[in-house]
């Protein structure tokens, strides 16, 4: 048995693109140790692989962890049949093919007031709800075997413990067959939505609650979301709102009252704590800035170098980055145009540049629609893989017109999950005080800046108008 002193805690982010691992001390937060490994650039994918990415990951890190909780990609369809195996790959948050089905139920069930006062979120394709849907018109046999639905996370929670399957409030949130506020699943909605079967789902644990232990002994926490998970680890309060830049980009903050935005853009949430976490989400993130190093074919350094050398307004280049479809605005069938080509402006660097002003102009979308429901935002905490961009550092301030930190050590999600599993084993009513992070704060926006930055925005918007209509 350890001694109080050395308790290790481990946290797990099964995310889109990656597993990570972060071990921690269970006193502090220090950071001990760390792993990772990569997932299928898929829409759909077999659990299996994150079981093996987890495997992987973990490989000789766990040896001295008392437990262990899991944050995973939110709303991901796991199915599973009576013997508790995968009926189908799992449709991921980012799979738009249940877009109509999305569309179909928003209407069935009384328009998107109904749904937002229901279950605090207007469904998107993102949702599980709409995939099941997807899943009974497309492929009923296979729905027909379905026993059990469960979410990334609460698969892999389950996968470790072996026990009875489990997810947390934050997580079910996502689901769009939980309200949220009620803190009650909603199974009328689901067995409509899924052509009348009755699937079972995870019991709804308490955010301290244990989920169970290992077949070696180690605890494992409830688990959650990867972004509630990375409001826990950034302690976010009044005033802070973090901005996600990963394959999602998204922006949240905490609030105490339950969000119900019937236009779709803000998604009532739970957090991991008993709160909410009201949420905006665009589809395309990350890897927007990929994709343009990828047409450039460059490294991201010096796409960065490159964005950074072209001026703000990217010579009168605007890119509306719905590479994926999108999903705030919601067009899921829409792809990406660029406009304002001139001859004098065709430079690699207007391009660079203007991939990372129009990847942000969309979280700065989510950022008004996330205070016009109440949320304070008097700075932006940048997160997520695309937060390392020295361009996207210098451009985030202008654009949101807001102060922007980074806050240090990264892997957010995955520290979440570990101050989540150090919870559980403390058992105490809060979370243990972990150290917190030492945040870089980045320039804030000069006046010329911010001017800057609202021209900027203007462009992107009347170039989704024109476009988009939207
Ligand atoms: N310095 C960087 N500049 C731009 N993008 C980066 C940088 N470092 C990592 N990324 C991008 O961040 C993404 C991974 O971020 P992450 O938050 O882990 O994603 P997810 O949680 O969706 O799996 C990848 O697309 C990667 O290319
Ligand atoms: O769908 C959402 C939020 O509603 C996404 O934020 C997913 O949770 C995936 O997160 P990343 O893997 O992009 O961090």
């Amino acid at each position: 048995m350890n001694s109080e002193k050395d308790v290790l805690v481990a946290g797990i982010d099964s995310s889109t693109q990656s597993t990570k691992v972060m071990v921690c001390d269970a006193r502090t937060g220090r950071v001990v140790r760390s792993g990772r490994a990569e997932h299928p650039d898929t829409t759909e994918v077999d659990p299996a692989k994150w079981w093996s990415a987890f495997q992987e990951a973990t490989d000789g890190l766990l040896d001295g962890v008392a437990a262990i909780g899991v944050a995973g990609q939110q709303h991901g369809m796991v199915t599973l049949d009576d013997n508790g195996d995968v009926v189908r790959p799992a449709l991921l948050w980012n799979d738009t093919r249940s877009a109509k089905a999305a569309a179909d139920l928003t209407a069935e069930l009384g328009g998107p007031k109904a749904w937002a006062e229901a279950v605090g979120s207007v469904p998107v394709a993102s949702f599980t709800v709409t995939k099941l849907r997807w899943m009974a018109e497309h492929e009923p046999e296979l729905a027909d075997r379905v026993a059990r639905v469960l979410l990334p996370h609460d698969w892999l929670t389950w996968r470790l413990t072996g026990g009875d399957p489990v997810t947390d409030r934050g997580d079910a949130s996502g689901t769009g067959y939980f309200s949220p506020a009620e803190r009650s699943y909603r199974p009328d909605i689901l067995t409509r939505a899924f052509g009348g079967r009755h699937p079972e789902l995870p019991t709804v644990l308490d955010p301290a609650a244990a989920a169970g232990h290992t077949p070696d002994g180690t605890l494992v926490s409830a688990g959650t979301g990867d972004n509630m998970a990375a409001a826990l680890a950034l302690e976010i309060g009044d005033g802070d709102v973090v901005v996600s830049l990963g394959t999602s980009g998204t922006v949240f903050g905490v609030s105490g009252t339950a969000p119900a935005d019937a236009t779709g853009t803000v998604a009532g949430f739970a957090d991991a704590t008993g709160r909410f976490l009201p949420l905006a989400c665009t589809l395309n993130a990350a890897r927007v800035l990929t994709a343009t190093a990828g047409m450039l074919n460059v490294e991201l350094a010096e796409l960065d170098r490159l964005a950074l050398a072209a001026s703000p307004g990217a010579g009168g280049l605007t890119l509306l980055p719905y590479l994926d479809g999108e999903r705030t605005p919601n067009l899921p069938e829409a792809a990406g145009s660029l406009f304002g080509l001139r001859r004098t402006n065709m430079t690699p660097e207007n391009l660079a540049r203007a991939a990372v002003e129009g990847m942000l102009c969309g979280l700065a979308a989510g950022l008004d629609a996330v205070r016009e429901h109440g949320i304070n935002v008097r700075r932006v905490l940048l997160i997520g893989g695309a937060a390392q961009s020295e361009s996207v550092r210098a451009v985030a301030p202008i654009v949101f017109g807001v102060p922007v930190v980074v806050p240090e050590p990264a892997e957010h999600v995955a520290i979440g999950a570990a101050r989540q599993a150090a919870w559980a084993l403390a058992g105490t009513p809060e979370p243990p005080a972990w150290q917190g992070n030492t945040a870089l704060r980045l320039d804030e926006p000069s006046a010329e800046g911010a001017e800057e930055g609202a021209r900027v925005r203007q462009r992107h918007a009347e170039a989704r108008r024109q476009v988009h209509d939207v």
